[in-house]
């Protein structure tokens, strides 16, 4: 009787509903919460599980023997986050338990948050370790950005278009503190100005028209807890700037359309491939920004300054190929790592990655050669004329000649801009804002 009461007094200071049924559905236990959140009256033991709820999923759980974790359930217009599982005794299912809560807005919130965060993948995938590459350029970077990764201090990373920035933010992400929490990206020179404001900032319920019902958290909030990497920042613009710099003053964001105050931490790693000074010195980018981001510079070295890392890079390429299981490649020629060298790569790691790809689907056999890069050949011949070209007329090679390829290629992709900028070997924000210097911004 003593151990009854004792083990009825633990189970009645959960914060949990807990309710017991045996093989027979007959309530064995339950406890103080039990009864308030589900209504029940104190009498239920002994009784058939179902006399009270003739649905109960307690039945399912007797006659699978599998725990049910996580579901979730509204209960007199409560919703209560519940856990089933099996009593096991000696192997054999002996009935069932039940522990559940109500489920709080805050609970609520993170659920939908850690879902959204799931399903745009704002996780951290690389380690600084799995950056290939043994150049000392290359191995320079990664011992810094380690040494920088584990401050909590903000990080300007700056390098050509392809060199591995994100890559990187991420590897920093993972060895800071912040490993745990959210790593959350965002490309500033993808998003049209205000678009850009409500995706950082978030916006509330009925702040502009079409704004989604129940507003949204902006990506500051999202990467509470952890780091927010802002790419081609030298692409914001003066109001956004603004906004900018005061959560990084303030530490707290507050949504479009909305009053309240939102504290935010986190960690901010900012990338350009553009020279912010000089867009500076055009009052293109507020200083005090600028010294604000820059506490600590992580320089990238552009791929033909590492020319030997070239076969590494492909070799993880083709393996990460074969892992798709699209297709496996077991030797590749000398001469066309030769050939590789050749070239200056303005597209880097990501130009690489393309030729690469390319190669590897088109090829009959289960060995890259020289000959499977004809495509290349073709294409670093034309860069040698143009280049050729240029230097006899001290120019730089024909700016229609580019917009018309650009256009060219759109119009053979019918507007898909991803697939043309695969095609043009460059990524999807150069593509971007070649089209919006020639005066196609909006197609
Ligand atoms: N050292 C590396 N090892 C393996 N893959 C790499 C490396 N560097 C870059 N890549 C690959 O190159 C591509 C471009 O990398 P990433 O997006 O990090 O570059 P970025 O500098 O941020 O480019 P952008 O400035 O255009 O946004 C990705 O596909 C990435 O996987």
């Amino acid at each position: 009787m003593r151990d009854y009461t004792l083990i009825q007094a633990i189970l009645d200071a959960s914060h949990d509903g807990i309710i017991a049924v045996d093989r027979d559905s007959t309530v064995i236990w339950v406890n103080k919460n039990a009864l308030e959140i589900l209504g029940l009256p104190p009498h239920v033991v002994g009784e058939k599980i179902t006399r009270y709820i003739p649905q109960s999923d307690l039945l399912r759980i007797l006659a699978t023997g599998k725990r049910e974790i996580g579901d979730i359930a509204t209960v007199l217009n409560r919703q209560i986050i519940i856990n089933r599982l099996p009593i096991v005794i000696d192997g054999q299912t002996v009935g069932a338990v039940s522990t559940f809560k109500e489920f709080t807005d805050i609970q609520k919130m993170e659920l939908r948050i850690r879902k959204q965060s799931m399903e745009s993948g704002l996780e951290a995938k690389y380690r600084l370790e799995d950056i290939v590459g043994h150049s000392d350029v290359i191995r320079e970077a990664k011992e810094l950005a380690e040494t920088f990764g584990r401050t909590e201090a903000t990080v300007l990373i700056l390098g050509e278009t392809g060199t591995g920035k994100e890559l990187f933010a991420q590897g920093m992400h993972l060895c800071s503190q912040r490993a745990a929490g959210p790593f959350v990206a965002v490309n500033c020179a993808a998003l049209p100005g205000n678009l850009l404001e409500s995706e950082l900032f978030g916006y509330e319920d009925g702040a502009f028209t079409g704004a989604r019902k129940g507003g949204k958290p902006g990506l500051f909030e999202l990467a509470h807890g952890g780091t927010l990497f802002l790419d081609e920042i030298g692409e914001m613009s003066l109001p956004i700037q603004a906004l900018l710099l005061r959560v990084l003053q303030e530490k707290k964001v507050r949504r479009i359309g909305g009053e309240r105050v939102i504290p935010v931490d986190v960690r901010i790693i900012a990338a350009t491939n553009r020279d912010v000074e000089e867009r500076i010195r055009m009052s293109q980018f507020r200083s005090d920004l600028y010294y604000r981001l820059n506490v600590l510079t992580l320089e990238l070295p552009p791929l033909r300054q590492r020319l030997e890392d070239i076969p590494a890079l492909t070799w993880a390429i083709i393996r990460e190929i074969a892992e798709r299981g699209d297709k496996t490649i077991e030797s590749v020629s000398e001469s066309l790592f030769k050939l590789f060298t050749q070239h200056d790569w303005p597209g880097n790691v990501r130009e690489l990655r393309n030729v690469v790809e390319r190669m590897v689907l088109l090829s009959k056999t289960a060995r890259l050669e020289r000959r499977d890069a004809a495509f290349f050949e073709k294409k670093l011949q034309k860069r040698r004329q143009t280049d050729g070209a240029a230097a006899v007329a001290g120019t730089i090679p024909a700016a229609e000649d580019e917009a018309e390829m650009i256009l060219r290629v759109l119009q053979q992709t019918r507007g898909n801009r991803q697939e043309a900028a695969k095609l043009l070997g460059v990524d999807r924000t150069t593509l971007w804002r070649k089209l919006k210097k020639y005066g196609h911004g909006s197609t």
